[in-house]
């Protein structure tokens, strides 16, 4: 394997400015046939989205996946976010009940502009077979599929029919995997977002990891077309999901989708809570990280997201935690 770094031990290099005012850099992406603000997701979480955020980011113009933890509430949803003539993005996991869902959908006439297949092993045939399936039955549907950790993951992914795969097993603030697998992105998930990205015909979303609005700049360096980010997320005034005050400060909670917070249940258990100082509302933390990746344009001397992927690099530490605690 080759040399292996985070986000953490990378530093981008600046190029000459090109712009007068870090206004003029422009971050929008195309993505799936639409343009949107920021090449930035939250993730598709029970803590991070629900129904009235994806509402809001959608009226935005900025990307969002709804989580798929509340089954029964996807139909209604796709409907009511078409009705307002918005593009609906919905996540689907593998079981048997997610194939019929797929074929009601396509019953009824009714195509999610996005569809995210979500589980933890995405290199597997379940994931393939959910890919032919949503292809056959919503060919229009824009298909992510995930998550993987492997060229040859992304590559049999997207031969499936994929239309973009989602990189990283581990790297997530409230993962527990690496710690209880040994398995995964944990510490080099940078590294292994440029190792997937030379893989990729398709676009990637890199996923998990993402510390400071920092990272956002050097994932796409290293190839990712859309960034997945949870904890950034989390407590905010709109966050779904407990509350509480300790010493007159306020927390929410962030769970990882695979804790027994988010199952019920204590089994396979790979993920964990914690509780996130209160950050304010939701816009103020969207509009920072859009004049700081706008700054981070400039840096690269352009104008444009693309100018990123141009610039060079040092590695500067390495430290498998990526600032992270186990507990
Ligand atoms: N990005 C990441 O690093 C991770 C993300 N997650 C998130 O947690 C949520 C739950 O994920 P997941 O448990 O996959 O979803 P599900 O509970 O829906 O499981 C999906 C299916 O995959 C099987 N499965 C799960 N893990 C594995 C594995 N390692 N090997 C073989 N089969 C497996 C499950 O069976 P069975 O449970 O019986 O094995 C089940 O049949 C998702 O939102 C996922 O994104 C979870 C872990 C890692
Ligand atoms: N291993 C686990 N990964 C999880 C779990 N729940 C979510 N996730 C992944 O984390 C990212 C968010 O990462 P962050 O560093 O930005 O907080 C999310 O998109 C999932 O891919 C889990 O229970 N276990």
């Amino acid at each position: 394997m080759r040399k292996v770094f985070d986000y953490e031990d990378i530093q981008l290099i600046p190029a000459k400015c090109i712009v007068k005012s870090r206004k003029e850099c422009d971050t929008t992406i195309e993505f799936g046939g639409r343009r949107f603000r920021l090449p930035v997701v939250p993730a598709n979480m029970q803590t991070i989205i629900d129904e009235k955020i994806a509402l809001y980011l959608a009226e935005k113009g900025y990307f969002y996946i709804m989580h798929r933890f509340k089954p029964e509430k996807r139909i209604d949803f796709i409907k009511d976010m078409q009705a307002r003539g918005l593009y609906a993005s919905i996540s689907v996991g593998v079981k048997n009940g997610e194939y019929d869902f797929i074929q009601q959908l396509a019953d009824e006439n009714l195509v999610p502009e996005y569809i995210t297949i979500d589980i933890a092993h995405g290199h597997s045939d379940s994931v393939i077979d959910m890919i032919k399936h949503i292809k056959k039955l919503l060919p229009e549907s824009f298909v992510i599929a995930g998550n993987v950790g492997t060229p040859e993951a992304v590559r049999e992914l997207e031969h499936a029919g994929a239309d973009a795969t989602k990189v990283g097993i581990g790297p997530g603030k409230v993962c527990i995997t690496k710690i209880k697998t040994g398995f995964g992105t944990g510490g080099w998930q940078l590294a292994a977002l440029r190792w997937c990205a030379k893989a990729a015909t398709k676009p990637i979303i890199a996923d998990g990891g993402i510390r400071t609005h920092g990272d956002i700049a050097k994932s796409i360096r290293f190839g990712a077309s859309m960034v997945m980010i949870g904890s950034l997320f989390a407590g905010h005034e709109e966050s779904p999901g407990e509350t509480k005050i300790v010493d007159g400060k306020i927390y929410k909670e962030y769970f990882g989708s695979a804790s027994e917070f988010q199952k019920g249940e204590r089994r396979n258990v790979e993920g964990k809570k914690m509780w996130v100082e209160y950050k304010g509302r939701l816009q103020n933390t969207l509009t920072e990280m859009e004049e700081d990746l706008q700054s981070s344009i400039s840096y690269a001397g352009g104008n444009k997201l693309s100018a990123l992927r141009q610039v060079d690099y040092v590695i500067v530490k390495n430290s498998i935690f990526n600032g992270d605690k186990i507990y």
